[in-house]
């Protein structure tokens, strides 16, 4: 498999490279050359697999010439070997047709951990064989964050370093980044939000000389591992409802657009998805692409989804590239823009192919809590602030009941107190057991200004294990 950038101009690179590689040296994303694509017999043949078998299946295409057969076996059922339900990611009903993909029973309760605790152990096998360290510059909004420390913690050749807005993520999201240590893990604080940390992760691949020729990662979902593991989930939730012999709507709470572009390539792939519903917090860029075509920057607000307090959406771009006919050129000179003068339009035929697919929704505070109080009231369960927007956006905007309607269930509720308490739910949630000393264990963190140089200058000063590059 070759993997070529959404602004055409980076070579052209395999699976092993681009695992590598984080931004493409033109500033683009990689995406698969031409993307695998699977006969209705044969993803119907995978019904009943456990959650690693149909893993390796689905993705076996991308990692073909990089990593052999017997490795990425292994690899898979190691990692999801991990999840606490036997399931890896149960479906629960809610409603007639309606149901929410748990995707938060992983180390660090979110989705995230599907794709990190692959990562880091792809990582720790590219590395191990060509016997090279790595530099991890990641930011987060506060799932990645842990989900990443979590994943790369045991790899010997990595050093990590994260990146969160200072103040902006929740407390139990703050102690499980904070909390864990190791001289190749590193907690920054940046005085700013999500955007002005994940610019710097950009920055820091555009010029990398304060790296010294280490070699730099991403652990974001502009690294294309991240969005492959991502995709996997997509067949096994059609799976248990009838796919491929009937189609599934999914409704993704979203913020960077790597999720829900999973599932937009699990529909390319051959995976019959009738709908998906952008489900966005007042940060609503996205909605207001699908709504209006208008993709138009404004200020980040602090809401109840931190994990969704992004404008910048990396991920959009990729779409954009497939809804562009694959022209790097064109993709690039949108981007310049959107960089000089913070928004865009695209054609109307262009953005009437998008909107035949997704549908999209904004949800505010209000109405997240709203949703956790209906859900509850309604069946016992306690919905994170993140899910409850897939939930609300997922009522609004659903084309057919006859279709089930899978709601993706992004985090554990338990990260998210401020929001279940300011809805109303009078249950107590407990962190699980390797989880239920969190509050007082000893936190490491370093606060730094909102400024590039201030962040590549502690990265260069501890970016060999703590010590000097
Ligand atoms: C809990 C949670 N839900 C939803 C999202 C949105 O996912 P994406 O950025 O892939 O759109 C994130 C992070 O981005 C998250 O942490
Ligand atoms: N919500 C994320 C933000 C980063 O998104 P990513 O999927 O590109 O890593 C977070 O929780 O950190």
């Amino acid at each position: 498999m070759r993997y070529i950038s959404t602004r055409g101009q980076a070579p052209a690179l395999n699976f092993e490279d681009v695992l590598l590689a984080g931004l493409a040296s033109d500033g683009g994303l990689y995406v698969p050359e031409n993307l695998p694509r699977f006969t209705q017999e044969e993803i119907a043949s995978w019904a009943g697999l456990p959650y690693h078998e149909l893993a390796f299946r689905v993705m076996r295409p991308f990692v073909e010439g990089s990593i052999a057969d017997a490795d990425f076996k292994k690899i898979l059922e190691e990692t999801y070997g991990e999840f606490a339900h036997a399931a890896v990611a149960p479906l629960r009903q809610l409603n007639s047709n309606e149901w929410v993909l748990e995707l938060f029973h992983g180390p660090t309760l979110a989705f995230k951990d599907f794709a990190l605790q692959l990562l880091g152990r792809l990582l720790d096998h590219v590395l191990a064989k060509r016997n090279e360290r790595v530099v991890i510059i990641g930011a987060t909004s506060g799932d990645t964050g842990s989900a990443a420390i979590e994943g790369c913690r045991r790899c010997d050749n990595v050093d990590i370093f994260i990146l969160h807005p200072h103040q902006r993520v929740s407390e139990v999201q703050r102690r499980q980044m904070t909390t864990i240590f190791g001289d190749n893990i590193h907690n920054i604080a940046v005085e700013g939000n999500f955007d002005d940390c994940q610019e710097m992760v950009k920055a820091s691949f555009a010029d990398q000389s304060f790296l010294k020729g280490t070699r730099l990662v991403a652990v974001n979902s502009i690294n294309w591992a991240r969005i492959m593991a991502q995709i996997v989930y997509y067949f096994h939730a059609a799976l248990q409802l009838g796919g491929p012999a009937r189609s599934v709507a999914f409704s993704v709470p979203t913020g960077n657009f790597g999720d829900i572009f999973a599932g937009y390539l699990a529909r390319n792939m051959g995976l019959p998805v009738s709908q998906l519903i952008v489900a966005t917090n007042r940060n609503d860029i996205l909605h207001r692409f699908m709504s209006g075509n208008q993709y138009v920057k404004e200020t980040l607000h602090a809401t109840l989804s931190p994990s969704m307090d992004i404008m910048v959406s990396s991920n959009f771009e990729r779409l954009l590239f497939d809804l562009h006919g694959r022209n790097g050129g064109a993709i690039a000179e949108l981007m310049a823009n959107f960089k000089q003068g913070g928004g865009f339009s695209v054609e109307q035929d262009r953005w009437t192919e998008a909107r035949k697919l997704f549908d999209s929704l904004a949800v505010s505070d209000e109405q997240t809590c709203e949703t956790i109080a209906e859900v509850f009231a309604a069946t016992g369960e306690v919905l994170d602030p993140h899910t409850a927007i897939g939930v609300k956006a997922a009522r609004e905007c659903r084309r057919s009941l006859d279709t089930p309607m899978v709601v993706l269930g992004t985090a554990h509720p338990v990260k998210f107190p401020e929001a279940v308490e300011k809805a109303g739910v009078g249950k107590a949630l407990e962190l699980p057991a390797h989880l239920s000393d969190l509050f007082s264990r000893e936190e490491r963190c370093t606060v730094l200004a909102n400024d590039l140089k201030a962040v590549q200058g502690f990265v260069s000063q501890h970016g060999n294990r703590g010590k000097p590059l």
